[in-house]
């Protein structure tokens, strides 16, 4: 299995915050992977990280098998503040682009534009927000990276040129040899685009796997009180609530729920990531990680 992502024990501090915790990754290629969760929570720490432009305080990270941030020709990233030049046209931005990127891939670049119906003379400063994010994502695509970092790539796009990038970049997985990792707030953007998720919460990683894994492997119980102790080994509850007479578990299992008591319903993966979301972190409890 190739690996896009792999780390270990990997943590970020600024004094003496830490801004992400203890990280265990091991995410293959040939996905695009939702990376989700609340402002603060850590997520563009980690793709720094990843990128190379943070060093660790704790632990390692390896990008495409080699340590972060040594093979800049593979690795695509925009952050999150879109960067273009404001002072250079777009077609400037194109030649750059062509420079610096032995990959260049200049009628992508091209085509992607002018569907955008973007003026080749326009300087990037005169672009809206929305428009200098396409800038920055056809930049990031045209190099025809093996992995490309996109840090809350469609935050600054309408409704329509969400969807149409999102649809790009999964068509762009399915015709190249690419990966991507994306960070987003919106369940809806991953549920379209992605098939792997991780959710981040308060510095640590609460769940990643493939979608449908993960999907396939939590589930939502509703019977008579019961208390957690008297569920089986291997039900790992992530939430829980009571009332006098009922309980309602969201628990992870690889093995069938026999137990007839039990009324049980599969989750969206809105309900999945609300879970991780919402619960108590507690970071004694093991990282859970659903593999291939
Ligand atoms: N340069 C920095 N110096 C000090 N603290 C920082 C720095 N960068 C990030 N942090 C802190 O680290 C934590 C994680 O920040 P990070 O930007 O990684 O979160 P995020 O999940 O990307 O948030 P958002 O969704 O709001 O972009 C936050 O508490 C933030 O205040």
């Amino acid at each position: 299995m190739n690996t896009v992502l792999q780390a270990q024990g990997l943590g970020k501090r600024y004094g003496r915050r830490w801004a992400l915790t203890d990280c265990d990754l091991e995410v293959p290629a040939g996905h695009v992977v939702g990376l989700v969760g609340p402002n603060g929570a850590g997520k563009s720490t980690l793709l720094n990280l990843a990128v190379g432009m943070l060093t660790p305080s704790a632990g390692s990270v390896e990008v495409l098998g080699a340590a972060a941030g040594t093979q800049q020709a593979k690795v695509g990233y925009v952050a999150q503040d879109t960067p273009t030049y404001a002072r250079l046209s777009v077609a400037d931005h194109l030649r750059l682009g062509a420079r610096l990127n032995p990959a260049w891939d200049e009628s992508l670049a091209q085509r992607r534009l002018q569907h955008l119906k973007f003026d080749p003379k326009q300087r990037a400063g005169k672009l809206s927000g929305g428009q200098r994010a396409q800038l920055a994502l056809t930049l990031g695509l045209a190099k025809r990276p093996e992995l490309l970092i996109l840090d809350e790539p469609v935050a600054a796009l309408d409704p329509l040129a969400r969807r149409e990038f999102l649809q790009d970049l999964m068509e762009a997985v399915a015709e190249q040899e690419l990966s991507v990792l994306l960070s987003s707030h919106l369940v809806s953007d991953v549920e379209r685009a992605c098939d792997y998720l991780i959710v981040l919460v308060d510095s640590r990683v609460q769940v990643s796997g493939e979608i449908d894994t993960l999907l396939a492997t939590h589930f939502r119980l509703t019977g008579p009180r019961r208390d957690p102790k008297d569920l089986p080994r291997d039900q790992h509850v992530v939430t829980e609530s009571h009332t006098d007479r009922q309980s309602t578990y969201l628990i992870r299992t690889e093995k069938p729920i026999l137990d007839p008591a039990w009324n049980v319903t599969q989750l969206t993966l809105e309900d999945l990531v609300l879970a991780y979301m919402g619960r108590d972190v507690q970071p004694e409890r093991p990282v859970l990680e659903v593999q291939r």
